[in-house]
């Protein structure tokens, strides 16, 4: 049996960085995904654990007597209860990942030793071969590592208790509201690794689906009543989160104070922003209203992220060239490069979009538009008997 997960990546409309902070942050998923593949091996003779990273052309693999040998001893792994990897098992990992001899420029380790870490954990020491593939943009403010991490603690634990979930039944399949919480909690763990010290808002959302409000690790998932659509730009300057996190994180202790306001200031967007969104608007008025409302607090948080240093010339490209249209933009995600939304009322004519499109993809960036709000992780199995 083989069994697939996919999990979604996101925008992050409001509050990034701050949320790491404690402030609100405003999240939705999109329509890209991350699948991950598992399949057991059946043979008594196979060994190998194996990965193959497709998106960036990679595959590894390791003996699982080698890898039970490199880690340190512990007390068992026990899926039902996630746990994060200390610094003795990341160095064991570390080295398991670097005796790989990856090409610096095809990938950050981060993801491959998450990937040890959740695998191990979940399964124990299983020969197994586990396939990656993403339609998102990796390392570009999409989510990329919290769809990783989500979509492979999915696959792992629904190998686990195929029971659960109806496998019969084709296509994907929905986990139940209790195991939601398992898959989170163990996908923040992946996240960890990736982002150093995560707010929990890209696993969280990847997980449940939806448009959420996030504050401290608690959600409320909302239900948007303005169309929201949102122009993505990828300006394709590759930038790594765990970094600008921690850059974040130092400018805090260099000033206390000032950034705190700023935090302050953060969660006081996010939270009109999903006043806002929710509040009803019947008529068109009142929602070109609240689009324009929704469009100044998009230009504030953009300020406020430059504040927490983590804009970039690029960035500044596309606000400008988005205002020559009357059009606002922010950066999502961790910012200095990656992507940027831009808001595009509802009112918009279709000619003034793809004149925008055309002059930001004539600058070498990348546009989409992604259906948001869709669905979290789920499930598919497929027979191989
Ligand atoms: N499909 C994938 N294949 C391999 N590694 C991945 C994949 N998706 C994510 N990653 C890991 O996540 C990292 C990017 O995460 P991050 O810097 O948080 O950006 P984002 O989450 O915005 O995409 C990559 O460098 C890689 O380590
Ligand atoms: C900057 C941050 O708020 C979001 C980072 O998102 P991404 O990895 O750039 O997609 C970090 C976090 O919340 O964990
Ligand atoms: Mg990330």
């Amino acid at each position: 049996m083989e069994v697939t997960a996919r999990a979604p990546g996101k925008i992050i409309l409001s509050g990034e960085h701050a949320v790491v902070h404690g402030s609100t942050a405003v999240v939705a998923s999109i329509d890209l995904y991350t699948f991950v593949s598992l399949r057991l091996s059946t043979s008594e003779n196979d060994c190998t654990l194996r990965l193959l990273l497709k998106d960036v052309g990679l595959e590894l693999s390791w003996d699982v007597g080698k890898i039970k040998a490199a880690l340190p001893e512990s007390d068992g792994f026990d899926s039902s209860t996630p746990t994060t990897c200390t610094r003795e098992f990341s160095e064991a990992i570390s080295a398991l990942v670097a005796e790989q001899n990856i090409p610096e420029a095809k990938i950050g380790p981060a993801g491959i030793s998450a990937f040890l870490w959740l695998y191990t954990s979940i399964r124990g020491f299983e020969p197994a071969t586990v396939v990656v593939k993403s339609e998102l943009p990796l390392g570009s403010g999409l989510g990329s590592s919290a769809a990783l991490s989500v979509a492979l603690a999915a696959a792992l634990l629904a190998s686990l208790s195929p029971g659960s979930l109806d496998s019969s039944k084709q296509g994907w399949l929905d986990f139940e509201d209790d195991k939601l919480d398992l898959l989170n909690r163990w996908a923040f763990e992946g996240e960890k690794i990736l982002h150093g010290k995560p707010s929990g808002i890209d696993n969280t959302v990847s997980t449940y689906g939806s448009i959420i409000e996030f504050k401290s690790g608690n959600l409320t998932m909302i239900k948007s009543n303005l169309p929201l659509k949102m122009l993505i730009t990828n300006t394709k300057v590759e930038r790594n989160t765990k970094a600008l996190v921690a850059g974040v994180s130092e400018r805090t202790l260099r000033h206390p104070e000032a950034m705190a306001s700023v935090f302050r200031a953060m969660d006081s967007i996010s939270t009109e922003f999903s006043m806002l969104i929710q509040s009803p608007a019947t008529d068109e008025l009142a929602i070109t209203e609240n689009e324009k409302k929704i469009a100044e607090l998009m230009e504030m948080n953009q300020g406020l992220l430059q504040c927490l240093g983590v804009s970039h010339a690029v960035i500044e490209t596309v606000l400008r060239t988005t205002l020559k249209y009357k059009l606002t933009s922010k950066l999502t995600g961790a910012g200095a490069g990656g992507c940027v939304l831009t808001l595009l009322p509802s009112l918009l004519s279709g000619t003034l979009v793809d004149k925008v499109i055309a002059e930001l993809e004539s600058c070498g960036f990348q546009c989409l538009i992604a259906g948001i709000g869709g669905k979290g992780a789920q499930v598919s199995f497929i027979s191989t008997s």
